[in-house]
């Protein structure tokens, strides 16, 4: 029976190896006998096969990755992505590659042996377990998987959440709910509050799924635990899915059906519409305002059972909130964004980018006063959060006008405290359902 084609490159391996041992002995009966007598009787001790010298070649490679490791303690920032394990890999190949050079000597061609006696060296039978390869050993030679600490994963989970986003989020729907014109009922207010965190959860998870490739070419986000290979797809999916089935579910049965239908709508938008529209259009930002819009009116349905002016204005506040938000972030990430292949303003329409910016902070204003007009909140709403509206619109000006990375981060920090302020303002001078005022001036 024809031997198989690995047999055969053994067995010619196996000759090569046992050419370049003939070779040595040959040299070395020339020249020191007494040498030669003792390399014979060293090498017929550990006769060297192939399995063992590839077995060695393995435990070097084993070893040699684990001292790499060892040697370099991870840092909490940056982490070596999976680009930098493919390099240390790759250093790893080129060890081998010199290992592999340290291999006997090649011969030189007048003396390499010639066919005849490579084919009597690959006639030697190879002795199967020729050394002695304890259990350990045998495991080092497995690939070793990336083990999750489990005290871990409740901060790589957190990440993939974006837990501080998902936590202003869930207190804009809280918001949305105490401001509705309904009576305050606590267990529909946790239920809502822990169904939208639950989604939003689910939602952040399965956009960091999606944007693992484009994320790795980015400073900002290359660290994220998906990118890092800290936490496989599988479980990334897995625990996206345990967050949106139970998330829905609570807004739907537990609080009403108008509430679920936003909540799983939301969860559509942000990873089936404005993820992917990230990468072909500058819309996206529009798409993602509308987003960040919904959770407040949800917070507004789980309290009425309806859409109403109030819900919408709600929403319309923090639409025009996330272009100040985002473009004036996005502004100091321009590099960081194109590396990564988005399709963002601040890119490729950096005037428009400020312009929006600016429009959104003056409509802060306006919709500020539109707020006693549809009844959602007494007179005293427009004016006390006036100060709070003019100085993120006078940022939104320094932005629209520097357009330098100072003016743009400055904007984008006033955004993170400008939003609960607002929201805080507008729920002191809550209308009380029925018409008359909360907070309102002594008349
Ligand atoms: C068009 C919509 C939005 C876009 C494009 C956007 C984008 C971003 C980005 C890129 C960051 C930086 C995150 C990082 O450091 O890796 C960020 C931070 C943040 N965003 Fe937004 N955002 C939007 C809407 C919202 C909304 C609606 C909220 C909450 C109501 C929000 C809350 C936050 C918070 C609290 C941070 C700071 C915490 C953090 O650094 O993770 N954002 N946003
Ligand atoms: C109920 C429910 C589903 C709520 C979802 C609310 C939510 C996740 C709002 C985020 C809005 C948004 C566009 C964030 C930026 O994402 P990004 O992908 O641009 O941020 P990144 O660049 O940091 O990944």
């Amino acid at each position: 029976m024809a031997a198989c084609p690995h047999t055969l490159s053994s067995r010619l391996l196996t000759g090569w190896v046992g050419g370049c041992v003939w070779y040595l002995e040959r040299r070395t009966v020339h020249q020191s006998p007494h040498t030669f007598m003792h390399i014979l009787r060293n090498v017929n001790k550990q006769w060297i096969t192939f399995q063992h010298f590839n077995f060695l070649k393995r435990m070097y490679v084993t070893q040699l990755n684990r001292s790499l490791s060892q040697q370099v303690k991870p840092k909490p920032e940056p982490v070596a992505s999976p680009f930098l394990e493919n390099t240390s890999s790759g250093q790893a190949r080129e060890e081998v590659d010199e290992m592999r050079s340290l291999s006997p000597p090649s011969l030189l061609s007048s003396q390499r042996p010639n066919t005849k006696e490579l084919m009597e060296l690959a006639s030697v039978p190879i002795v199967e377990g020729a050394v002695d390869v304890g259990k350990e050993a045998k495991e080092e030679k497995q690939w070793k998987e990336m083990k999750i600490q489990v005290d871990d994963l409740p901060g790589i989970l957190a990440r993939l959440s974006k837990i501080k986003l998902t936590a202003l989020v869930v207190s804009t729907t809280s918001a949305g709910f105490a401001l509705a014109p309904a009576p305050f009922d606590w267990p529909c207010f946790l239920l809502t509050s822990l169904g939208t965190g639950l989604a939003s959860c689910a939602a952040n998870s399965i956009n960091q799924f999606f944007e693992v490739p484009f994320d790795s070419n980015m400073n900002r986000t290359k660290n994220r635990p998906l990118v890092r290979g800290q936490i496989s797809p599988l479980l990334a999916v897995s625990f996206a899915t345990c967050c949106a089935v139970p998330g829905v579910a609570l807004l739907t049965w537990g609080v009403n059906p108008l509430t679920g239908a936003l909540g799983i709508f939301n969860i559509f938008l942000y990873t089936c519409c404005y993820t992917p529209l990230k990468r072909i259009s500058i819309a996206n930002t529009w798409v993602g305002a509308v987003v960040g819009a919904i959770p407040p009116v949800m917070g507004w349905t789980a309290a009425t059972g309806s859409l109403d002016a109030g819900a919408l204005l709600l929403g319309g506040i923090l639409y025009s909130w996330q272009f100040p938000h985002f473009n004036a972030l996005s502004w100091g990430l321009r590099e960081d964004y194109s590396r990564g292949g988005y399709c963002m303003m601040s890119v490729t329409h950096p005037s428009l980018c400020r312009r929006v910016a600016l429009r959104h902070c003056l409509a802060l204003i306006a919709l500020s006063t539109a707020a006693p007009i549809l009844d959602v909140t007494t007179w005293a709403f427009p004016v006390i959060s006036l100060p709070i509206n003019l100085y993120i619109s006078y940022l939104g000006l320094r932005f629209y006008v520097d357009a330098d990375r100072k003016s743009s981060r400055r904007l984008f920090f006033c955004s993170l405290w400008h939003l609960p302020l607002l929201l805080l303002l507008l729920l002191t001078c809550k209308r009380r359902p029925g018409g008359d005022l909360q907070g309102a001036a002594p008349s």
